[in-house]
């Protein structure tokens, strides 16, 4: 598990951090900065670096790890780009024989654009985790005028970041980070993860706070999470699934909510819908019964047009809903919901469904930007309206629990981006409804389903295309694998 602190709790991590004279956790921030970046100019053959300085200490941990990178021969010009620079940081560098170029507003002098066209490796210390999202009106050109061959390495955070990850806002986009003690938001939610690039973390002695903002889960967690039978399971006790999915317009849902779930390893699919998708699955996938019946969860809504749908997959859909077993809604599902449940629920919508969810219920004015703009803050409104958990789905998907819970906010980021194809949802949606039948909460079952799609996606065809019922298909596959690790 990968586990990022609010900020708040990190600052009071580093207050806490006591044993150590004025100024030496910059010390050790900039040693590791320093460290990470010799190493990435020697793997280039690079020694020209251009350091970015903000007002604030991430400025200062920038300039002392270019007062180091000076003091091993590099040569270093750094900019500072705020008001204000910390002061003995600036000494350091200016001492080690760094050049010093300042562009403190409009545009910038001949030589800072000579030096970040040129720099083998910009060192970004503008802003840490006390700035605000968004570069400075005079920065918004920076990212242009780094040189293409340039390797950017981010002090602690992608300058321009929200360093809770909430916003999305003009940032710089690193190819490396570098943060200090344990991840923090920034790094691992969607809008900000992009700005990152390789996330190492320097070791600087602060002790990890207790409770996590945000959580990862790796694929070392598997085998402690999935649901693996033992000698005296049998197809009801490891979990039957209800789905009510997909209507004579949609006939490829049920498919891959259907084949996505027993490929996982369901104990048993129980499959509602009309003649059509009911007579191709009859023949494409056996293993899966028809009707009501009991089950342990539903899933329901992949391919489901509420306006069109078939009378009894809505009474059935209504009837789980008001019932005391746990629910995933997708798709067309999402539209049957308005209050909260009694029982565990799990929503998996895009970000166009949320959206649309998020303004039927009235949880805030959105525009049509909305979700793009602040993801997680959308899909929390909603959460915590209907008491549900939301699994927005994206390149980071972000399974977000109802802040009365008190569970942190998990985020995956492992598929590849050709998973991005159509029927790729619904995929998901078998599986973690698999997983909910099987009695995992619905934190657990959305963040390992997205954890297992992403990898499922790159063994279906590492590195090229892959179409979601290849993914449905590899799901099992891929748990084995993850299981024997
Ligand atoms: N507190 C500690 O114990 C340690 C702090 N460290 C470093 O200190 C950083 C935090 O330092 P600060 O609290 O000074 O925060 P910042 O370095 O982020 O600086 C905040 C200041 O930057 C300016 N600013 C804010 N938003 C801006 C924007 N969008 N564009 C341009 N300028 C902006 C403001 O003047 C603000 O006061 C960490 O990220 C880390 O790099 C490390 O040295 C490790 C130890």
């Amino acid at each position: 598990m990968i586990r990022a602190y609010a900020i708040d709790d990190v600052r009071e991590a580093e207050a806490a951090t006591d044993g150590f004279g004025e100024g030496e956790l910059m010390q050790r921030a900039a040693a590791g900065v320093a460290a990470v970046a010799a190493a990435r100019l020697d793997e280039q053959g690079g020694e020209r670096v251009v350091v970015l300085v903000g007002s604030g200490d991430n400025g200062g941990d920038a300039l002392y790890a270019g007062a180091e990178l000076a003091n091993d021969g590099r040569s270093v010009v750094a900019v500072l780009v705020g008001s204000s620079a910390h002061e003995s940081g600036l000494e350091a560098a200016r001492s080690a024989g760094a050049v010093v170029a300042e562009w403190r507003d409009g545009v910038p002098a001949g030589e800072v654009v000579a030096a970040l066209a040129d720099a083998d490796l910009v060192l970004d210390g503008v802003t840490g985790i006390g700035g605000r999202p968004g570069l400075r009106p005079h920065l918004l050109a920076l990212p242009d005028l780094i040189g293409d061959d340039a390797y950017v390495l981010a002090v602690d955070l992608p300058s321009g970041t929200d360093p809770a990850g909430l916003q999305r806002s003009d940032a710089v986009y690193a190819d490396e980070t570098v943060t200090f003690s344990f991840a923090k938001p920034v790094h691992l939610m969607p809008p900000t993860e992009p700005a990152t690039g390789l996330l190492t973390v320097v070791d600087i002695g602060v002790a990890e706070p207790a409770v996590p903002a945000v959580e990862r889960l790796t694929h070392a967690d598997l085998p402690a999470l999935w649901p693996v039978p033992g000698p005296d399971d049998d197809k009801y006790s490891r979990g039957v699934l209800g789905i009510v999915s997909g209507g004579e317009r949609y006939t490829g849902a049920p498919l891959m909510n259907v084949t996505a779930a027993v490929t996982a390893g369901v104990g048993m699919v129980r499959y509602v819908g009309p003649r059509q998708p009911t007579d191709l699955l009859r023949s494409l996938v056996p293993e899966c019964v028809f009707g009501e019946g009991r089950v342990q969860a539903w899933a329901i809504g992949s391919g489901l047009d509420v306006e069109h749908a078939d009378d009894e997959q809505l009474r059935i859909a209504r009837e789980a809903l008001e019932s005391d077993l746990p629910v995933l809604l997708d798709a067309g599902g999402l539209d049957l919901i308005d209050e909260s449940r009694s029982a565990p629920t799990l929503l998996t919508p895009h970000a166009g469904e949320l959206l649309r969810l998020a303004r039927r219920l009235e949880v805030g004015d959105l525009d049509d930007d909305a979700v793009r703009r602040a993801p997680v803050s959308i899909a929390r409104l909603v959460a915590d309206r209907l008491d549900a958990t939301v699994l927005l789905k994206g390149a980071v998907t972000a399974v977000v629990p109802p802040s009365a819970s008190g569970l942190p906010v998990r985020t995956q980021a492992d598929g590849p981006s050709w998973l991005s194809t159509a029927g790729s949802g619904d995929v998901l949606a078998g599986l973690a409804g698999a997983l909910l039948a099987a009695g995992l909460s619905p934190l657990d079952a959305g963040s390992l389903a997205a954890l297992v799609h992403g990898v499922a996606a790159d063994d279906a065809n590492p590195g090229g295309p892959v179409r979601a019922m290849d993914v449905a298909h590899q799901l099992g596959r891929t748990v084995a694998r993850l299981l024997s690790r």
